[in-house]
C-alpha cells in the first residue's frame, strides 16, 4: 500500500515537472503567462501617455526617439515578438537586434521601482501604460532614468571626431572656424607606459567629474576641469590626451593658437565649441614663451578661467608643456589647472613595460646592464626607445644593445651640453622625435647614416656632439628635424603636426605625479 502510494506521489510529481518544462518552453506556456499577466492587470486602472513621433513643426520629438533607445537597450528587448536584425551603423560587422517599431501589434514591459510599465506603438506613437495609483510616484523619476540611460548609451556609441582650428579667412568660415575629422587614435589610457596608481587615479578623477552636474552647480561652479601635462617632448602626452578622449567619449578640438589673430578671435573660437569636448592646446609654454601667438597672455588667462569658458559646459580642458618651470604661475593658478600630471622620461621600470609590449619580452640576460646604465643617470624618452624597439623588432636582443647604446651616447651628449648650453642658452637636445624610416620598415643598410647599425637614424644624431654643433648653427638641420618629425607624428596618427620646438634641460625627478587641487 504504501508502495503504491509513493509511486502514484512520484508519478504526479514527474507529470506536473514535465507540464511546467513543455509550458515554459512552448508558446502555450507563454501565452498562459502574459493572460495571467493581463487579467491581473484587469483589476487596475490605468494612465497612458502618449509620445508622437513627431512635434506639431513636422520635426522628430527627440523624447520619442531617446524611448526607442531606451526600449532597445532593455534585455527582455530580445524577448519581444518584433524584432528586426539590422547591421551596425557604423560597424557593417556588427548585427543589432531591433525592436520593429512598424508593427502595431508590438508590446513591451519594463520594471522600474516594482511597478510594471507598458509600452506599445499605435499609429506613429508610443504609448506608455502604467498604473494610475503609481503614476505619482514613478512617472517622473521614471522618464528622467528613460533620459539618463539613452543619454549613456549615446555617448558610448558616439563616433569621436577631431576638430581643428581653420586659418581665420572670412570668405572660408561659412562652417565656422572649425573643421572635423573622425578621431581614431588607438591609444587608450591603459596603453600609456605610465605609473598604474597614476593611470587609476586619473580615471578616477575624470569618472568624478562626468558625475559631478549637481556638486559643481551647488558650488555655483562651471562644471569643467582643467589638467595640465608636463613633461620631455615623446614622454606621451598626447597620446594621453587621445587616451582621456576616448575615455570620457568627448569630441576634441585642439586649438592651433598660431592661427589665432587676437584675443577675441580666441573667444569666438571657444564660443563654437560645442559642450562634453576637450578643449586641448598644446605646446603651451612655447606659445607664450615664443611669442608664436597673437593671442597675450591675459587672452590665454581669460580664455582658461575667464567667463567666456562657462560657455559649453561638461568640459574638460587639457593644456601640454615641455617645462612648467618656464611658465607665468598665474597661467598655472587652481582654478586654472586642476590637476597636474608629470610625464617622465623612461626609467628601468617604463623601459621593461617597453621591452614587453614591443619585443614580447618578460626578462633577457641584458636587463642587467640596461638597469645598470639607467642607475647612471642616462634616459630617453618612452618615444625614443619605443622606436628603437619597433625598429629592430626582427632580433630583441640587438634592440637591447642599441637602446644601451643610446643611453650611453645620450648621457655622454649630456655631459658635452650642459655645459655647452650653459654659456650660450641654447636649448639641451636637439629633438626626441626620430625619424619615420625604422618605423616604416626602411632596412637599416638603406638609411646610409653611418651609425651603429639598427639605430633609427635621428638617433644615430643625437647621440654625437657633432649633430649638437649643427643644431646650434644650421636652421636648415632643424628644418629636417621638423620634417622628421611631422613625418613621424603623421604615420602614429597623433593629433597635428608641430614645429620645432625649444626643450630644456629640467632637473624634475622621474616621478610620476598628480596633485589635485
Ligand atoms: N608614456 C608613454 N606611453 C606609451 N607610449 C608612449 C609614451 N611616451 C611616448 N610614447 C609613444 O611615443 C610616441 C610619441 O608620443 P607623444 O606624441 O604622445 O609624446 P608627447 O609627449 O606628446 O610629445 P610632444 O610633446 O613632442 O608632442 C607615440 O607613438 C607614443 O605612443
Amino acid at each position: 500500500m504504501i508502495f503504491t502510494t509513493l509511486v502514484v506521489f512520484v508519478i504526479v510529481i514527474i507529470s506536473f515537472w514535465l507540464i511546467s518544462r513543455v509550458l515554459s518552453t512552448t508558446s502555450i506556456g507563454h501565452m498562459l503567462q502574459k493572460n495571467w499577466r493581463d487579467l491581473e492587470e484587469c483589476f487596475h486602472r490605468h494612465q497612458f501617455y502618449k509620445i508622437p513621433k513627431f512635434n506639431q513643426q513636422m520635426q522628430e520629438n527627440q523624447v520619442y526617439r531617446k524611448v526607442i533607445t531606451y526600449l532597445n537597450s532593455l534585455p527582455s528587448a530580445e524577448d519581444s515578438d518584433f524584432v528586426n536584425l539590422l547591421s551596425g551603423n557604423n560597424k557593417p560587422n556588427e548585427i543589432n537586434l531591433v525592436i520593429d517599431s512598424t508593427n502595431q501589434q508590438f508590446s513591451f514591459s519594463d520594471t522600474y521601482l516594482g511597478s510594471r510599465i507598458f509600452w506599445k506603438f499605435e499609429h506613429n506613437c508610443l504609448v506608455l501604460k502604467m498604473r494610475r495609483k503609481e503614476k505619482r510616484r514613478i512617472l517622473s523619476s521614471y522618464l528622467q532614468h528613460v533620459h539618463n540611460v539613452t543619454d549613456e548609451i549615446e555617448q558610448k556609441s558616439k563616433e569621436i571626431r577631431l576638430y581643428i582650428n581653420a586659418v581665420n579667412e572670412p570668405e572660408k568660415m561659412n562652417n565656422g572656424r572649425w573643421i572635423s575629422v573622425p578621431f581614431n587614435h588607438p591609444a587608450t589610457i591603459d596603453t600609456s607606459i605610465l605609473d598604474s596608481d597614476l593611470k587609476n587615479k586619473m580615471k578616477s578623477d575624470l569618472e568624478a567629474f562626468l558625475k559631478s552636474e549637481n556638486y559643481y552647480h551647488r558650488l555655483g561652479r562651471v562644471w569643467k576641469r582643467s589638467y595640465l601635462l608636463y613633461g620631455h617632448s615623446g614622454t606621451g602626452k598626447s597620446s594621453f590626451i587621445a587616451g582621456m578622449a576616448k575615455f570620457l567619449r568627448y569630441d576634441i578640438y585642439d586649438i592651433d593658437l598660431s592661427k589665432v589673430v587676437s584675443d577675441s578671435d580666441l573667444k569666438l573660437i571657444l564660443l563654437q565649441t560645442t559642450r562634453r569636448s576637450m578643449i586641448v592646446v598644446e605646446d603651451l609654454d612655447r606659445y607664450l614663451n615664443e611669442k608664436s601667438t597673437a593671442v597675450n597672455l591675459s587672452g590665454i588667462l581669460n580664455f582658461m578661467d575667464g567667463i567666456i569658458s562657462s560657455c559649453g559646459e561638461e568640459r574638460v580642458m587639457v593644456f601640454t608643456v615641455s617645462n612648467k618651470e618656464q611658465v607665468d604661475p598665474t597661467v598655472l593658478r587652481p582654478g586654472r589647472i586642476d590637476v597636474h600630471v608629470h610625464f617622465p622620461l623612461c626609467d628601468f621600470p617604463a623601459f621593461k613595460t617597453l621591452a614587453n609590449s614591443h619585443l614580447g619580452l618578460k626578462e633577457h640576460k641584458l636587463f642587467p646592464q640596461v638597469e645598470e646604465v639607467f642607475q647612471t643617470g642616462a634616459s630617453l624618452s618612452p618615444a625614443e626607445i619605443g622606436e628603437i624597439m619597433i625598429f629592430n623588432r626582427g632580433s630583441p636582443t640587438r634592440a637591447i644593445k642599441n637602446v644601451i647604446s643610446a643611453l650611453k651616447s645620450n648621457t655622454d651628449t649630456k655631459v658635452v651640453t650642459v655645459s655647452e648650453s650653459k654659456k650660450e642658452e641654447q636649448p639641451f637636445r636637439l629633438t626626441h622625435s626620430i625619424s619615420v624610416g625604422g618605423a616604416l620598415g626602411v632596412p637599416s643598410g638603406l638609411l646610409g647614416h653611418g651609425g651603429p647599425v639598427g639605430l633609427p637614424p635621428r638617433l644615430m644624431h643625437s647621440g654625437s656632439a657633432r649633430t649638437v654643433e649643427e643644431s646650434r648653427g644650421s636652421r636648415s638641420f632643424r628644418g629636417d628635424n621638423v620634417s622628421n618629425v611631422k613625418e613621424f607624428k603623421r604615420f602614429y596618427g597623433l593629433l597635428k603636426t608641430k614645429n620645432h620646438k625649444k626643450e630644456f634641460v629640467d632637473k624634475e625627478d622621474s616621478r610620476h605625479e598628480v596633485s589635485v587641487f
